[in-house]
């Protein structure tokens, strides 16, 4: 049997088009159809316009009048540390007093410190914890979230993590996209041997990741003081022959090349880059890379933002996440974030979408399935509760999406 559900007279259906990242110029090409309707069948868009039978095809109870609303493809997360355990309150405010995230994560605090109470933390706290986090994320309209491991950086609490992520996309509507980054920190027990640290992730731990499809990425913290460039390019490597994709964060304290070396690998996104510098620019918009860019990580941590005009100027393809964390920005917010990329970017409404909705979905590899409203996709939309996409930004800080659908369900109404 066929399962339908008509979104009626939406005031707007807003959507970028294409299966893949838009660039550049591209960005800000949006398709706008005004008072049209949106046909579902079985999870997926089966066509967008105005057919008088849709109304005799589908159920009364399976239709929502859109009028004086707003409709757009349900947003992309691609960079979410969701998965932890425990809080770190006290760092937040060492910060606000003067402390730097480094000099924090120097002393044992940051990420060493929630690797503590992730390993601790059992299976179910894990899985509570998260769920109660993508309940509010869903709430806001976002249909899918990257989720990386990261607070382990042992076998068994990496393995833990990546399969709560696992039992989590059994559990509620938000599809989870998994991404191991072991490399996010070197642990006590490898102190000052970072080398073998890598070696050991690669040799006792992604191999049994890999054979159990437990994620899809594999990622690493490039930076001064974690790992290096040629560290950083050893683990990319070698994960790409398991059969990884690849993302990197790249850039975020320091310029050291990380935006270069995701061009020179052609990963599949390169993430932070409020550092990076113009040849990092270039080798992204090149080779095909998604920059990435988190912007209430730099305003969490006072940093200047990064150069989002000039990298969509070059023609790089920009997405937006939030790199929820309990330590260097502790929100999900897509309000806040919107409100940042325009208000201190100079990304445009439309830019904001696009690298929200279909580039999120390219810095996930699935641009050809969702981030756009075309038939043949899946059905991820939000509506929102006033006519026209120009609200999102104009409400700083304020969710207005009213009813989220994933695969063609009213997950929230
Ligand atoms: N920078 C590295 N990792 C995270 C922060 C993790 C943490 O502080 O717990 C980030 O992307 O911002
Ligand atoms: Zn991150």
């Amino acid at each position: 049997m066929v399962d339908r559900l008509l979104i009626k007279n939406a005031a707007q259906i807003v959507t970028p088009e294409g299966k893949s990242a838009r660039h550049g110029r591209e960005m800000k090409q949006l398709k706008i159809y005004e008072n049209q309707s949106i046909l579902i069948e079985n999870g997926k868009i089966r066509s967008i316009g105005n057919q008088p039978d849709w109304e005799k095809l589908v159920p009364a109870d399976k239709q929502i009048d859109a009028s004086g609303k707003a409709v757009l493809p349900g947003f992309v997360d691609s960079h979410t540390h969701l998965v932890f355990g425990g809080y770190r309150p006290d760092e937040f405010l060492w910060r606000m007093g003067g402390m730097s995230y480094m000099e924090i994560m120097e002393r044992g605090g940051g990420i060493l410190n929630t690797m503590k109470a992730t390993r601790e933390a059992s299976r179910e706290e894990l899985v509570d914890h998260s769920m109660d986090f993508l309940k509010k994320m869903l709430a806001m309209g976002v249909t899918t979230v990257e989720a990386k491991s990261g607070y382990g950086q042992d076998h068994d609490t990496e393995i833990k993590q990546m399969e709560v992520v696992r039992d989590l996309n059994e559990k509620q509507p938000i599809e989870l996209v998994s991404t191991f980054l072991g490399a996010h920190a070197v642990p006590p027990e490898y102190k000052d041997r970072g080398d073998d640290f890598i070696e050991f992730l690669l040799k006792d731990v992604m191999p049994e990741v890999a054979e159990k499809h437990l994620a899809e990425f594999c990622d690493v913290f490039c930076e001064k003081g974690v790992f290096s460039i040629e560290q950083s390019r050893h683990l990319l490597t070698e994960a790409r022959k398991m059969g990884f994709k690849l993302k990197i964060h790249a850039d975020e304290i320091v310029s050291l090349g990380g935006a270069e070396l995701a061009g020179e690998l052609h990963a599949t996104s390169a993430d932070h880059l409020l550092h990076a510098s113009d040849e990092g620019i270039r080798a992204m918009a090149d080779n095909g890379v998604v920059s990435t860019l988190l912007p209430t990580t730099a305003f969490c941590l006072k940093e200047p933002f990064a150069r989002a005009r000039e990298m969509i100027d070059a023609g790089c393809a920009v997405a937006l996440a939030t790199d929820f964390n309990p330590g260097s920005g502790f929100t999900f917010s897509v309000p806040l974030m919107i409100g940042l990329a325009v208000i201190y970017m100079k990304m445009t409404a439309e830019e904001a979408i696009t690298a929200l909705t279909l580039n999120g979905a390219a810095a996930l590899d699935r641009a050809d399935r969702i981030g756009s409203l075309e038939p043949g996709k899946q059905a991820d939309l939000v509506i929102l509760q006033y006519p026209s996409y120009k609200f999102l930004p104009y409400h700083t800080g304020i969710n207005i999406v009213e009813t989220v659908i994933k695969k063609g369900k009213v997950v929230v109404r």
